[in-house]
């Protein structure tokens, strides 16, 4: 069985082609652009929705069917075109050129996968099946964002801004470590003056 490394990638400002514009490539798309990727497609006809982001030049579409010169050196490529065999095409230009690549109908001829995720600001919450289910791992995916609701974007963002406080400011490894420990305690996560919470056990740890 294949086990695929899970990565957080950084997608700002990279570039990414995605070959084909109908609903898959939209849905592709998307996420992208939530990774504020630089996204190129390469299709003949794309949905409404990408067309309305191409007017707002969210994204860049070259409007033709696929050759293996559209490919220069994006980060990722997409194969997501409803036609098997330029699918297989854009897989092997990217392949001679050493792209990672994704063919929407191939897992087994694809580099990545995309997984099914719960945001809610920095924290991302990704489910995976592997390409056994992806109906299963959108179940789930319900199921979390349910655990984990909106108030989670707030609390993280106090998490990230705490940590850094702590980091800069103890230098004790026992307490700075039992300080990281105490701040993600529901104490903290439901108490709406957090931070002034926070201010008051860093100041006691500091004395
Ligand atoms: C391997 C993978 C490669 C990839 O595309 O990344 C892949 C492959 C394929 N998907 C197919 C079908 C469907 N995909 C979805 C939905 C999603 N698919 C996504 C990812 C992945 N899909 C990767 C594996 C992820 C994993 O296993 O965990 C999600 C998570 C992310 C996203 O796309 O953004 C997104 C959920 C969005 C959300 O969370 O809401 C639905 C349901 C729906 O649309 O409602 C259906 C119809 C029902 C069904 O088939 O289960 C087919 C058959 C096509 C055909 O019939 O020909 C293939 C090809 C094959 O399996 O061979
Ligand atoms: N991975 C996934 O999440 C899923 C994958 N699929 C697979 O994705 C494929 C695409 O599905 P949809 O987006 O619904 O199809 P669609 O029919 O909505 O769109 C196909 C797109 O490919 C473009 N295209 C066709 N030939 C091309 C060429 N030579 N060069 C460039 N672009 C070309 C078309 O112009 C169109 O924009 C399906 O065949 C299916 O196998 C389907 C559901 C989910």
């Amino acid at each position: 069985m294949k086990r695929y490394y899970p990565i957080m990638l950084d997608l700002d400002g990279k570039q990414v082609v995605v070959v084909g514009g109908g609903k898959v490539a939209e849905r592709k798309v998307l996420g992208l652009l939530e990774a504020n990727a630089n996204v190129t497609i390469i299709s003949p006809t794309v949905t409404e929705g990408l067309s309305e982001l191409v007017q707002k030049q969210r994204i860049q579409w070259k409007e033709k069917t696929f050759e293996s010169k559209d490919l220069t050196y994006p980060l990722l490529v997409f194969g997501a075109t409803n036609n098997k065999s330029v699918n297989k095409e854009v897989r092997k230009a990217a392949e001679e050129k050493q792209l990672l690549c994704l063919l929407v109908d191939s897992p087994l001829e694809s580099d990545f996968q995309v997984p099914s995720t719960v945001t809610r600001g920095r924290l991302q919450l990704t489910i995976s099946t592997s390409g056994a289910s992806p109906t299963l791992a959108k179940k789930i995916k319900q199921e979390l964002e349910n655990k984990y609701d909106e108030s989670y974007e707030s609390f993280v963002d106090f998490l990230f801004d705490a940590r850094q406080k702590i980091i800069n400011e103890i230098e004790d490894p026992a307490i700075k470590s039992n300080l990281l420990t105490a701040i993600i305690d529901k104490n903290f996560y439901e108490n709406s003056n957090r931070k002034e919470m926070f201010e008051e056990l860093l100041k006691q740890a500091l004395k």
